[in-house]
């Protein structure tokens, strides 16, 4: 299976961003993929609260969502929509950040709603708040294709090792992380939580992201890392996008990912310790 990385610069309007999107999974199709993969909020970068809430939709009326079905239906191919940031019924009026597995027939096959939120003071002019306007996720989602067993994940969720091993144990060959992640903590910890992922479990990591210069939120910039990487079970590097946006093709083989396993089975070396 070919996989196409989308690596998108998003801005605050869903309506340009879902036709710049749609042009970018034909292309993807066009060269050959067969399974195409965006960023963390695909439809929407803001974080103004009344901003999301005149634009973002639920997840029946969300027109990214509608578009890209219709996309991977007109293209025949798999879409992992890395995410959509949604509005649910939460009592307190918080979003979801949602990710969505979508089949050729444009069907969505999986859900999942990121768990882990990105409540970080990188800095003292750079500070996140997720959990403030995004309502955290409490399941883990591993879903079947006819080409891989994919564990689903959401950017700042690469933190915690043992969701990955978690959905490794349970199946999963190819693990995807969306993300939007901050330059700064990006450049210093991204590619090695990558890798270190794909390591430790013997799968693939297909991380999309969202790359450069964002509308400006509550009067601050916002920015972006790029870098949509690939990772092969093994732990090398397939692509790395820098900060253009762009796409990156990989081929997927579920053989490479026995033959990891097969020289490193830490997968099934668990013991069981007390304490510490
Ligand atoms: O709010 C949005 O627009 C969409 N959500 C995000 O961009 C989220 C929360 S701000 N970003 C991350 O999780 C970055 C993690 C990261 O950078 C790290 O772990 O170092």
């Amino acid at each position: 299976m070919k996989a196409a990385l989308l690596q998108l610069n998003v801005s605050d309007d869903p309506v340009t961003n879902l036709a710049r999107t749609a042009d970018m999974v034909a292309q993807a199709a066009g060269q050959g993929a067969g399974f195409v993969l965006t960023p963390e909020v695909t439809n929407c970068v803001s974080q103004d609260r009344a901003h999301q809430k005149r634009v973002l939709q639920h997840e029946t009326e969300d027109i990214t969502l509608a578009g890209l079905r219709e996309a991977a239906i007109r293209h025949g191919v798999w879409l992992s929509v890395g995410s959509l940031a949604l509005k649910t019924d939460d009592p307190d009026g918080r979003f979801a950040n949602r990710s969505f597995l979508i089949d050729p027939a444009g069907r969505i096959v999986a859900r999942y709603d990121k768990i882990h939120m990105f409540d970080v003071t990188v800095s003292e002019t750079e500070t996140y708040r997720e959990s403030a306007g995004y309502r955290p996720g409490t399941q883990a989602v591993v879903a079947d294709t006819p080409f891989a067993k994919i564990g689903l994940s959401i950017c700042y969720d690469i933190r915690f090792a043992y969701l990955y091993r978690a959905l490794a144990q349970a199946g999963a060959q190819v693990l995807l992380v969306p993300s939007a992640f901050s330059p700064v903590t990006g450049a210093a910890h991204w590619e090695p939580l990558l890798r270190a992922r794909a390591i430790e479990t013997g799968c693939y990591v297909l991380a999309a992201a969202q790359t450069g210069q964002h509308a400006a939120q509550a009067g601050r910039p916002r920015q972006t890392y790029g870098h949509t990487m690939a990772i092969s079970p093994w732990g090398e590097v397939l692509a790395d996008l820098g900060t253009e946006p762009g796409l990156a093709l990989v081929d997927l083989d579920p053989a490479e990912v026995a033959q990891s396993r097969k020289r490193i089975a830490a997968l099934s070396h668990d013991r069981p310790f007390e304490g510490p």
